[in-house]
Protein backbone atom coordinates (compact mmCIF):
# COMPACT_ATOMS: atom_id res chain seq x y z
CA UNK A 1 0.00 0.00 0.00
CA UNK A 2 1.46 3.35 -0.94
CA UNK A 3 0.46 6.64 1.85
CA UNK A 4 0.02 9.61 0.98
CA UNK A 5 0.33 11.68 3.97
CA UNK A 6 1.28 15.39 4.05
CA UNK A 7 2.19 17.75 7.06
CA UNK A 8 0.42 21.00 6.93
CA UNK A 9 3.44 22.67 7.32
CA UNK A 10 5.86 20.85 5.19
CA UNK A 11 7.32 23.66 3.30
CA UNK A 12 8.43 20.99 0.24
CA UNK A 13 4.96 19.56 0.48
CA UNK A 14 3.83 20.09 -3.29
CA UNK A 15 0.97 21.77 -4.32
CA UNK A 16 -0.67 18.88 -5.72
CA UNK A 17 -0.03 15.35 -5.67
CA UNK A 18 -1.04 12.58 -8.26
CA UNK A 19 -2.55 9.62 -6.68
CA UNK A 20 -4.33 7.74 -9.47
CA UNK A 21 -3.59 8.23 -12.81
CA UNK A 22 -5.98 7.57 -16.38
CA UNK A 23 -7.12 9.43 -18.91
CA UNK A 24 -9.56 11.78 -17.33
CA UNK A 25 -7.43 13.27 -14.47
CA UNK A 26 -7.19 10.08 -12.48
CA UNK A 27 -7.23 11.13 -8.95
CA UNK A 28 -5.51 14.55 -7.89
CA UNK A 29 -4.89 15.96 -4.13
CA UNK A 30 -4.30 19.29 -3.07
CA UNK A 31 -3.30 19.21 0.29
CA UNK A 32 -3.73 23.18 0.98
CA UNK A 33 -6.42 24.25 -1.04
CA UNK A 34 -7.66 26.48 1.26
CA UNK A 35 -6.11 28.14 4.68
CA UNK A 36 -6.93 26.65 7.57
CA UNK A 37 -8.83 30.12 8.94
CA UNK A 38 -11.04 29.59 5.68
CA UNK A 39 -11.49 25.67 6.55
CA UNK A 40 -11.93 26.33 10.77
CA UNK A 41 -14.96 28.76 8.94
CA UNK A 42 -16.48 26.69 6.61
CA UNK A 43 -16.49 23.59 8.98
CA UNK A 44 -18.51 25.82 12.39
CA UNK A 45 -20.91 27.07 9.27
CA UNK A 46 -21.95 23.94 8.14
CA UNK A 47 -21.67 22.08 11.71
CA UNK A 48 -24.36 24.28 13.09
CA UNK A 49 -25.89 25.54 9.90
CA UNK A 50 -26.52 22.34 7.34
CA UNK A 51 -29.71 20.19 7.79
CA UNK A 52 -28.10 17.10 8.92
CA UNK A 53 -30.43 13.83 8.69
CA UNK A 54 -29.85 10.84 9.73
CA UNK A 55 -30.65 8.17 6.70
CA UNK A 56 -31.22 4.52 7.57
CA UNK A 57 -31.21 1.71 5.14
CA UNK A 58 -31.47 -2.06 5.10
CA UNK A 59 -28.80 -4.47 5.71
CA UNK A 60 -29.62 -8.14 5.73
CA UNK A 61 -32.59 -8.49 7.23
CA UNK A 62 -32.29 -5.25 9.47
CA UNK A 63 -32.66 -1.74 9.01
CA UNK A 64 -29.18 0.09 10.71
CA UNK A 65 -28.98 3.80 10.67
CA UNK A 66 -25.74 5.25 7.76
CA UNK A 67 -22.78 5.56 10.19
CA UNK A 68 -22.65 9.47 9.36
CA UNK A 69 -24.92 12.35 8.75
CA UNK A 70 -25.99 13.24 5.29
CA UNK A 71 -26.94 16.63 4.09
CA UNK A 72 -27.38 17.59 0.51
CA UNK A 73 -27.74 20.75 -1.77
CA UNK A 74 -28.30 21.62 -5.32
CA UNK A 75 -26.65 24.64 -6.21
CA UNK A 76 -29.65 26.44 -7.77
CA UNK A 77 -30.88 26.76 -4.10
CA UNK A 78 -27.88 27.23 -2.02
CA UNK A 79 -29.56 28.41 1.55
CA UNK A 80 -27.61 32.06 1.61
CA UNK A 81 -26.71 31.21 5.60
CA UNK A 82 -24.18 28.58 4.27
CA UNK A 83 -20.76 28.94 2.48
CA UNK A 84 -21.79 26.56 -0.05
CA UNK A 85 -21.62 29.40 -2.45
CA UNK A 86 -17.99 30.32 -1.77
CA UNK A 87 -17.02 26.84 -1.78
CA UNK A 88 -18.72 26.19 -5.31
CA UNK A 89 -16.55 29.29 -7.03
CA UNK A 90 -13.37 28.32 -4.73
CA UNK A 91 -13.59 24.79 -6.47
CA UNK A 92 -14.70 25.64 -9.94
CA UNK A 93 -11.49 27.86 -9.57
CA UNK A 94 -9.45 24.73 -9.30
CA UNK A 95 -11.63 22.06 -11.43
CA UNK A 96 -13.62 23.37 -13.78
CA UNK A 97 -16.93 21.56 -14.25
CA UNK A 98 -20.67 22.42 -14.40
CA UNK A 99 -20.79 20.72 -10.52
CA UNK A 100 -24.74 21.02 -9.83
CA UNK A 101 -25.07 19.41 -6.70
CA UNK A 102 -23.56 18.93 -3.39
CA UNK A 103 -23.64 16.28 -1.01
CA UNK A 104 -22.02 16.48 2.46
CA UNK A 105 -21.20 14.14 5.09
CA UNK A 106 -21.04 14.79 8.62
CA UNK A 107 -18.32 12.14 10.42
CA UNK A 108 -18.95 12.64 14.14
CA UNK A 109 -16.17 10.29 15.65
CA UNK A 110 -14.35 7.51 14.64
CA UNK A 111 -17.04 5.20 14.29
CA UNK A 112 -18.62 7.23 11.82
CA UNK A 113 -17.80 6.04 8.09
CA UNK A 114 -18.22 4.86 4.88
CA UNK A 115 -17.96 1.55 3.43
CA UNK A 116 -15.43 1.12 0.15
CA UNK A 117 -17.69 1.93 -2.85
CA UNK A 118 -17.36 3.65 -6.47
CA UNK A 119 -20.03 6.66 -6.38
CA UNK A 120 -23.67 5.65 -8.33
CA UNK A 121 -23.13 6.21 -12.30
CA UNK A 122 -26.60 6.88 -12.94
CA UNK A 123 -25.90 9.64 -10.87
CA UNK A 124 -23.14 11.26 -11.86
CA UNK A 125 -23.18 12.94 -15.83
CA UNK A 126 -20.22 11.14 -17.79
CA UNK A 127 -17.73 12.30 -17.97
CA UNK A 128 -17.05 14.62 -15.38
CA UNK A 129 -15.05 14.57 -12.03
CA UNK A 130 -15.70 14.46 -8.50
CA UNK A 131 -14.44 17.31 -6.25
CA UNK A 132 -13.92 16.58 -2.30
CA UNK A 133 -13.41 19.51 0.14
CA UNK A 134 -12.27 17.67 3.75
CA UNK A 135 -13.11 19.96 6.58
CA UNK A 136 -12.59 19.28 10.80
CA UNK A 137 -10.42 16.44 11.73
CA UNK A 138 -8.16 14.76 9.30
CA UNK A 139 -9.45 10.97 8.35
CA UNK A 140 -7.86 8.42 5.92
CA UNK A 141 -9.18 7.80 2.62
CA UNK A 142 -8.51 4.12 1.18
CA UNK A 143 -8.28 3.92 -2.64
CA UNK A 144 -8.24 0.55 -4.15
CA UNK A 145 -8.50 -0.66 -7.58
CA UNK A 146 -11.59 -2.68 -7.97
CA UNK A 147 -9.64 -5.49 -10.49
CA UNK A 148 -6.76 -5.75 -7.75
CA UNK A 149 -8.18 -5.33 -4.06
CA UNK A 150 -4.25 -5.15 -2.83
CA UNK A 151 -3.48 -2.08 -4.94
CA UNK A 152 -4.08 0.47 -2.62
CA UNK A 153 -3.68 3.98 -1.93
CA UNK A 154 -4.01 5.66 1.45
CA UNK A 155 -4.46 9.27 1.71
CA UNK A 156 -4.92 11.52 5.25
CA UNK A 157 -7.44 13.72 3.86
CA UNK A 158 -6.44 17.21 5.29
CA UNK A 159 -8.80 19.92 6.47
CA UNK A 160 -8.86 22.36 3.71
CA UNK A 161 -7.59 20.00 1.49
CA UNK A 162 -9.31 18.91 -2.45
CA UNK A 163 -9.15 15.57 -3.32
CA UNK A 164 -10.22 15.52 -7.81
CA UNK A 165 -11.82 11.93 -8.60
CA UNK A 166 -12.49 11.10 -12.17
CA UNK A 167 -15.32 9.70 -13.31
CA UNK A 168 -14.04 6.55 -14.63
CA UNK A 169 -12.29 6.28 -11.77
CA UNK A 170 -15.58 4.83 -10.04
CA UNK A 171 -15.49 1.61 -11.81
CA UNK A 172 -11.69 1.47 -11.92
CA UNK A 173 -11.26 2.34 -8.24
CA UNK A 174 -13.19 2.14 -4.70
CA UNK A 175 -13.16 4.42 -2.01
CA UNK A 176 -13.71 4.54 1.72
CA UNK A 177 -13.18 6.24 5.02
CA UNK A 178 -12.77 3.49 7.90
CA UNK A 179 -13.63 3.16 10.85
CA UNK A 180 -10.61 4.41 13.10
CA UNK A 181 -10.46 4.47 16.93
CA UNK A 182 -9.99 8.05 17.70
CA UNK A 183 -11.22 11.20 15.19
CA UNK A 184 -12.46 14.55 16.43
CA UNK A 185 -15.75 15.65 14.35
CA UNK A 186 -14.93 15.87 10.11
CA UNK A 187 -17.21 17.19 7.49
CA UNK A 188 -16.50 16.12 3.58
CA UNK A 189 -18.39 18.77 1.04
CA UNK A 190 -18.75 16.74 -2.37
CA UNK A 191 -19.43 18.44 -5.50
CA UNK A 192 -21.20 16.03 -8.05
CA UNK A 193 -22.52 17.09 -12.08
CA UNK A 194 -25.83 15.13 -11.52
CA UNK A 195 -27.71 14.18 -15.06
CA UNK A 196 -31.14 15.02 -14.79
CA UNK A 197 -30.20 18.68 -12.90
CA UNK A 198 -29.33 21.92 -14.39
CA UNK A 199 -25.98 23.39 -14.28
CA UNK A 200 -24.31 26.76 -13.61
CA UNK A 201 -23.35 28.95 -16.70
O1 LIG B 1 -16.02 11.73 3.16
C1 LIG B 1 -15.31 11.40 2.23
O2 LIG B 1 -14.15 11.82 2.12
C2 LIG B 1 -15.82 10.45 1.17
C3 LIG B 1 -17.29 10.59 0.93
C4 LIG B 1 -17.76 9.75 -0.24
O3 LIG B 1 -17.08 8.92 -0.74
C5 LIG B 1 -19.11 10.00 -0.80
O4 LIG B 1 -19.85 10.84 -0.27
O5 LIG B 1 -19.44 9.34 -1.80
FE1 LIG C 1 -17.86 8.34 -2.66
Amino acid sequence: MRTASIARDDLFAPAMLPLVEDAQGGARYWPGFVDPATARRWFEALASGADWRQARRPMYDRIVDVPRLLAGYSVVALPDALPLAEMLARVRARVPAPFNAIGLNFYRDGRDSVAMHGDKLHALREGHPIALVSLGAPRRMLIRSTADHADRIAVDLAPGSLLCMSHAMQTSHEHGIPKTRHAAPRISVVFRVHPGEPSPA
